[in-house]
């Protein structure tokens, strides 16, 4: 379980990201971040990892302050799936796979046969262990992507918008895809995105940000869909919904 106390993010220039934020993701579930640019997702996210502290407040990862973990050991532990893959371009894919095993030292080949695993767990076929990521789609990029996350077997594993930059056939598909993966990996999964479909097809928990780092409502999908708690949670549900709808 992760748990956020009273935590509170205010930049360096005075930006208040996060504001005084409580909440609990419980574990082996989809938890998503959903909302508006800037409202704090992201900031949210990285204080998971420590790639970003929080100015005030306590977050707690199975009970323990992760104030006290020391952060590049904690950010290993931790799966992180970003937009646009942040692949490395000039590593093959089994060897961006293999990143974090090999900088935890690993031995090589081990840390490649697993990469060769994982390509399988995530859908991609084999000959592509070579190409650079360059010689991939968008969709197969994102799917290197999950699998440098699950590299280091993770509980946790954080993903940032992950399928944003891919075209929309492509994007259900790896949306389908996550929903199999964790159903077989029980992993717990902390997604960020803009989109509110997304956000009610894979989350079991979903919160909904207001600007300024502050929740508007968290609970399932149902209960912001039956109960929004105000006319800012019903508004976003109503906007985000598919055009195709209206015409
Ligand atoms: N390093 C930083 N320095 C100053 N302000 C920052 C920094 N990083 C983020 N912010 C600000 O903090 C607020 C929250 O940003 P954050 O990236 O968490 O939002 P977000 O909801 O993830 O947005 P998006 O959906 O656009 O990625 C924004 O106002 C942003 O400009």
């Amino acid at each position: 379980m992760i748990e956020f106390r009273a935590v509170t993010k205010r930049f360096a220039d005075g930006t208040l990201a996060v504001d005084e934020l409580d909440l609990i993701i419980p574990p082996r579930q989809v938890t998503v971040f959903v909302g508006s640019s800037g409202s704090g997702k992201t900031t949210v996210l990285r204080m998971i990892n420590r790639m970003v502290d929080p100015t005030s407040g306590t977050i707690l990862i199975d009970g323990d302050d992760i104030a006290t973990r020391e952060p590049v050991a904690l950010r290993r532990s931790i799966g992180y799936v970003m937009q646009n893959s942040g692949l490395l371009p000039h590593r093959t894919v089994v060897d961006n796979i293999a990143t974090v095993p090999l900088l935890r030292g690993e031995k090589k080949r081990d840390a490649r046969a697993r990469a060769r695993e994982l390509m399988t767990v995530v859908g991609l076929d084999a000959s592509l262990a070579d190409r650079y990521p360059a010689q991939l789609s968008g969709g197969q990029q994102q799917r290197v992507g999950v699998a440098r996350g699950l590299a280091v077997d993770p509980n946790i594993l954080l993903m940032d918008e992950p399928f944003g930059a891919v075209d929309p056939l492509v994007r259900v598909e790896l949306q389908t895809e996550l929903k199999r993966l964790q159903h077989e990996l029980d992993k717990t999964v902390v997604f960020v995105t803009h989109d509110i479909d997304e956000a009610f097809l894979l989350g079991d928990q979903v919160v909904l940000f207001r600007p300024g780092g502050v929740i508007a409502q968290a609970g399932t999908p149902r209960e912001l869909l039956e109960a929004p708690a105000d006319d800012f949670v019903a508004e976003f549900i109503e906007a985000g919904r598919p055009r195709s709808i209206l015409r």
